[in-house]
């Protein structure tokens, strides 16, 4: 668990405040056709992590830039840190870090000088170099933007987002496209984050990341929230009664269902494995293992299986890939 590890970014917010970091109620959206976000609430309260997960196109980005102020809303009610985002932006802007896409507008500029541009927005900014340094960034501090890796550029955008000390971060897939030790840091970062106590909505396609650094997941499909909850709630709720069963030869689920009674259900996995769902009992087990022994059936795995994240999002919204 990266939680409460790594390092700690020296500014540590207020819980005491009684307004969630955002607070979403029947948020609408509609670009010509095509509804984007259809009557969604979140709530993200003050120190948490909230991952927005879904299918391309669910709804994730507009719902963040609704947050942010670059989207006026159909209908329903955006408050963030209390404020409305459009109404009050000027308020909001000093307070809210927004890690953009594609880092802002000065691709000529060196890295070193857009971070020094981004805390010079800042009455209280943190130090540049230090957080260049936290970032693997020292190197490049010369650096046009243009000439920056992608991974690179993606770290500066963070850079950005968080030197004015934002009590509330929103981070668009803040790990897209970075190597494995680039995700590791910035996945500690976050964390350093949430034992600052500042609140971070993000948005990400990893489930692991997902699953690693939220303290609440929301998913979305199709403008709307179809499961949310702790990673432990959405993934362990079933883990208890779930039996995976790999076999060298095929079997027929629907048969062993049969043979295992009412209150028993059996799939057929992608990956070719069995699950059986039901009461998890020591005599569940011995029954399986017999009914395959009476078949000539050599079972090669039999566990009792934890429901990944993946699997819940995949039920949940369905395996076809979304255009
Ligand atoms: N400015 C816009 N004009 C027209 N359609 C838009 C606009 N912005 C978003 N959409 C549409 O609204 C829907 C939701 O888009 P959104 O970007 O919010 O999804 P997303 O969940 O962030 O997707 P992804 O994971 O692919 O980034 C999509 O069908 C998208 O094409």
């Amino acid at each position: 668990m990266l939680r409460r590890s790594g390092p700690r970014l020296g500014y540590v917010q207020s819980a005491s405040v009684s307004s969630p970091a955002v607070e979403i109620r029947g948020l609408r959206k509609q670009f010509g056709e095509v509804t984007a976000v259809d009557g969604l609430d979140l709530v993200l309260p003050r120190g948490q992590i909230l991952a927005l997960l879904g299918p391309n196109g669910a709804g994730k980005t507009t719902t963040v830039e609704a947050c942010e102020g670059f989207l006026r809303p159909d209908a329903g009610q955006v408050r963030v840190l209390g404020l409305d985002p459009i109404a009050d932006n000027d308020r909001l802007r000093a307070r809210i870090g927004v890690m953009l896409q594609g880092g802002g507008a000065y691709p000529g500029a060196k890295a070193g000088e857009m971070l020094a541009l981004c805390a010079a927005y800042s009455a209280d900014p943190l130090d540049p170099d230090w957080l260049l340094d936290m970032l693997g960034l020292r190197e490049n501090v010369r650096t046009p933007y243009r000439r920056l890796s992608g991974g690179q550029q993606q770290r500066l955008a963070l850079a950005c987002a968080l030197v004015g000390r934002p009590e509330l971060v929103f981070l668009d897939e803040p790990t897209a496209g970075l190597d494995a030790h680039a995700r590791i840091l910035v996945w500690e970062l976050i964390s350093a984050l949430r034992a600052d106590g500042v609140s971070v909505l993000l948005t990400t396609h990893l489930l692991d990341e997902a699953e690693q650094l939220a303290d609440e997941i929301v998913i979305v499909d199709h403008g709307r929230v179809v499961a949310s909850g702790a990673p432990t709630d959405l993934t362990g709720a079933q883990s208890q009664d779930r039996l995976r069963l790999l076999t060298a030869t095929p079997i027929d689920p629907d048969e062993l269902a049969a043979a295992l009674g009412a209150g028993y259900r059996c799939e057929r996995g992608t990956s070719g494995a069995y699950a059986v769902i039901g009461a998890l009992t020591p005599r569940l087990i011995a029954d399986v293992a017999a009914w395959c022994a009476e078949r000539d059936v050599l079972a090669t795995e039999l566990t009792a299986a934890q429901r990944s994240l993946e699997e819940v999002f995949l039920n949940l919204t369905g395996a076809e890939v979304r255009r």
